[in-house]
């Protein structure tokens, strides 16, 4: 049996059941960013980066783009294939979405093996865009997801 059945689902849900500490989350999510300068766009990871990345985006001034699974967007569309634990996935963005050389900040709820973030880093350099910041709420550091990415990361909340 592989690792991830074994661990405790973490869920950031229960957060959004109380507007006072959602609004306090959403405002250490802005804090956490700010020392990244000149970010230019915010794509969130489907499904629950879409619960913390548009605020972001609207606190910074900036657009929101959503990264969705395959076959979900209209239009012209980027692809990232990625492995799961069992079998793959794929990422997708509108093409018409980030602009080349943009300075990309991605926002998920939760880091495990860390493929999905990595998909997204992959996604968006292929847009020819920046990553320059990849933010997380929960981090499960045992399963050491953050030494697949290669771009600055930051967690707010770690599981071991
Ligand atoms: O670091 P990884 O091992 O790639 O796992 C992290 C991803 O897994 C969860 O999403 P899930 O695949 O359950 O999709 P959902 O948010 O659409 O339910 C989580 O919200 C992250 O996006
Ligand atoms: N919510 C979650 N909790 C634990 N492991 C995970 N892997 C992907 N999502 C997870």
């Amino acid at each position: 049996m592989g690792l991830l059945p074994s661990l405790n689902p973490r869920d950031i849900l229960p957060v959004l059941r109380n507007p006072e500490v959602f609004n306090d989350l959403n405002e250490e999510i802005y804090e956490a960013s700010k020392s990244t300068t000149g970010i230019e766009c915010v794509v969130g990871l489907e499904s629950r980066g879409f619960l913390f990345g548009p605020i972001l985006a609207q606190k910074l001034g900036v657009s929101f783009v959503p990264a969705r699974k395959k076959g979900k967007l209209p239009g012209e569309v980027i692809s990232q294939n990625y492995e799961l634990e069992y079998g793959t996935d794929c990422l997708q963005i509108q093409k018409s979405s980030i602009t080349k050389g943009q300075k990309v900040l991605i926002i998920d709820d939760l880091l495990a093996t860390g493929g999905t973030m990595k998909a997204a880093c992959d996604l968006v350099t292929k847009a020819q865009a920046d990553v320059v910041l990849c933010l997380c709420v929960i981090e499960l550091v045992g399963l050491k997801g953050k030494e697949l990415l290669d771009k600055p990361f930051k967690s707010l909340i770690t599981f071991d």
